[in-house]
């Protein structure tokens, strides 16, 4: 079954549930997103959810970021460099790899999937807009952990199920205003997922 990564979750409440629908839990930790929250956040969720915490962040050391909470997953929302990548894997943690839904980055994406055995998360390359279901759907056939977001709403979600990923990953399309996680649409979404499974 398709997995759910609810993402850019900032309240309690929120988090629990997503706990109760989804199989990750993303925190954005950096202050770039509108949906930003301190590390601490996410020790204090911990406490409250009972699936896997995912500390999403943009910039930073990934030393700093790995040990800047107690979540299980790390995910660095960029494009890594040569030695970060190779740094990547001295850790023993959990990443999470974004991957721009672009051809241009394709040999990166092959440079994470040789070189790693971590989760990739194909999104679009800016922030807001919808990712390359084209090219998501060729990179999703060659590897098995590849997940996909950008721009998944309920009206389109089929378009994103139909490609089969690991997992989808949606942020504001579950949202009532930024930040704030519309639980109606979080429990539509996980019931679509579960149907969709029925039909295949
Ligand atoms: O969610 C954010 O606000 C965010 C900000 C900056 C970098 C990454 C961010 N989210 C990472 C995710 O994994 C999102 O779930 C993914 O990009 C999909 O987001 P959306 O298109 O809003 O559903």
């Amino acid at each position: 079954m398709i997995k759910i990564k609810f993402c850019g979750i900032s309240h309690i409440e929120d988090a629990i549930v997503a706990s109760n629908y989804a199989d990750l839990i993303g925190v954005v930790t950096d202050p770039i997103s509108p949906r930003f929250v301190k590390p601490e956040f996410i020790d204090i969720v911990k406490n409250f959810v009972n699936k896997p915490v995912v500390n999403v962040k943009v910039k930073g050391k990934i030393n700093d970021i790995v040990n800047e909470s107690k979540a299980e997953y790390v995910q660095i929302h960029r494009v890594l460099d040569m030695e970060e990548i190779e740094d990547i894997l001295s850790y023993n943690k959990k990443f999470i790899l974004y991957v721009p839904s672009s051809e241009k980055y394709y040999s990166y994406f092959k440079t994470i999937v040789n070189k790693t055995n971590h989760l990739i998360l194909i999104d679009s390359e800016k922030k807001g807009e919808k990712v390359n279901l084209e090219v998501s759907k060729i990179w999703i056939k060659e590897y098995d952990k590849v997940g996909i977001g950008g721009g998944i709403t309920l009206n389109n979600i089929e378009e994103f199920l139909s490609l089969n990923p690991y997992w989808i990953d949606i942020s504001s399309g579950i949202e009532k205003y930024k930040s704030k996680k519309d639980h109606d649409k979080m429990i539509r979404i996980a019931e679509k997922v579960k149907e969709w499974k029925s039909i295949l």
